[in-house]
């Protein structure tokens, strides 16, 4: 199968504008099928100067951080805006023949990170606190990555665990954790989401983690547990999270499902085509296989999340697809199957000050009017027509501790 993940997504293609005046006309007639098929108006990608967003670095001293007033005049534009609802985010509209976001100093001394608004508020939806260990399971090319670090910050005890299958693109995300310098907490593996098994850290350099017992005088016994708990070496590790005793009871406080999909929702990458060819984008969107095991392999990530997630943990499923197929119909097959997931609102999402798009009804036949009713209530979606963002779709799920 063609490598469509080969392509940044649009959080980290700061510099691609959107104005593209796209005739949709142009877009593959198989293409045009798939959007009729799945109810998706193909006026998104006509979507003209979407704001972008940024986010302070709080790696950084708060006095080294940007002002409103500063990316205003680095920007030369007054048209930027504090985002309500998210700290530390700005939206702007960059003006014709003016400075783009990578010629500013702020961001080129990395006190702001370039993010979209749908995708910190998949992040924001987890609530991590300094404490927290967060699984992020599909994690390149890391801007959700670096994000949570971020919030990790340097205080507390919280690690972050990314993993992805495909280690070109968690190279990208070793150097975007570098660039920032905020991966002194964070650890990568090369590996399949819907098996990984390894369990949230034990130690963090030579602190042991909450209640673990580590049994130090016998590493023979130590390699038999590793083995057990299906150990695999990091793709990279900072040295305070390199040595683990693993215990494989420590599961994830937080867990981000943010899963491979078909991308439809973002807008660069597909218009992004027009320059590449058409019959690149039908060999690797368009693959048969690839649409049809496309949910199974959504819901396999979910459910081994899941598995590494503690009572009373929160996991976010968060795709950039605005299909049904890949959203709504996923929870609905969640919560038909885990009685122990409740949907929850998304704190921030009442704060911010955008429209959101229409969730969908499902189809599904496992989907109860309880279930339809809690996906109505609880699960947001953005569109570029209606919240002036890439697509995106998310669930927040909390696992209760007393159903097992
Ligand atoms: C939508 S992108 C994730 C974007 C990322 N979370 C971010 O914020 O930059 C999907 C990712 O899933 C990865 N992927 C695909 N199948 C996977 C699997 N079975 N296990 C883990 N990662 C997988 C792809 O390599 C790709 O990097």
């Amino acid at each position: 199968m063609s490598d469509i993940t080969a392509v940044s997504p649009s959080d980290l293609d700061i510099d691609t504008d959107i104005d593209s005046g796209f005739d949709i006309t142009n877009l593959p007639e198989s293409f045009k099928r798939f959007l009729k098929d799945n109810d998706i108006d193909p006026r998104i990608y006509t979507v003209t100067k979407l704001p972008r967003f940024v986010r302070w670095n709080s790696h950084l001293d708060q006095s080294l951080l940007p002002t409103l007033d500063q990316l205003r005049e680095q920007l030369k534009t007054q048209d930027v805006w504090k985002v309500q609802g998210l700290d530390g985010f700005f939206g702007f509209n960059l003006v014709k023949n003016g400075p783009r976001l990578f010629d500013i100093p702020a961001y080129k001394d990395h006190s702001l990170f370039g993010i979209d608004l749908s995708s910190a508020v998949a992040v924001e939806a987890l609530c991590i606190e300094q404490d927290d260990h967060v699984l992020d399971v599909c994690c390149a090319p890391g801007a959700k990555l670096c994000m949570i670090a971020n919030i990790i910050g340097q205080k507390g005890t919280g690690t972050v665990t990314g993993v992805d299958l495909a280690p070109h693109r968690l190279a990208t995300c070793q150097s975007l954790l570098k660039k920032y310098r905020v991966g002194e907490r964070a650890r990568l593996f090369a590996a399949d989401g819907t098996q990984f098994a390894i369990p949230a850290p034990s130690r963090l350099g030579s602190v042991v983690l909450g209640d673990v017992k580590l049994d130090e005088a016998r590493p023979a016994k130590r390699r038999k547990t590793q083995k057990k708990a299906g150990n695999i070496n990091p793709f990279w590790a900072p040295r305070m999270l390199r040595f683990d005793d693993m215990c494989p009871s420590r599961l994830y406080d937080k867990v981000l499902v943010d899963a491979e999909c078909t991308h439809d929702g973002s807008i660069s990458h597909i218009i992004k085509y027009e320059k590449w060819g058409w019959d690149t984008f039908e060999k690797n969107f368009m693959d048969k296989e690839r649409l049809a095991t496309i949910s199974e392999l959504q819901r396999n990530l979910m459910k081994q999340g899941w598995k590494m997630l503690k009572d009373d943990g929160l996991m976010v499923y968060s795709t950039c697809s605005l299909t049904i197929k890949q959203n709504e119909d996923n929870v609905a097959w969640f919560l038909a199957h885990y009685p122990d997931a409740t949907l929850e609102n998304v704190p921030c999402v009442e704060k911010l000050d955008i429209k959101l798009a229409s969730i969908r009804r499902t189809d599904l036949k496992e989907a109860t009017p309880e279930i339809q009713d809690a996906i109505q209530k609880s699960c947001v979606r953005f569109d570029p027509l209606t919240s002036r963002t890439s697509g995106f779709f998310l669930a927040r799920f909390r696992k209760s501790s007393s159903t097992k």
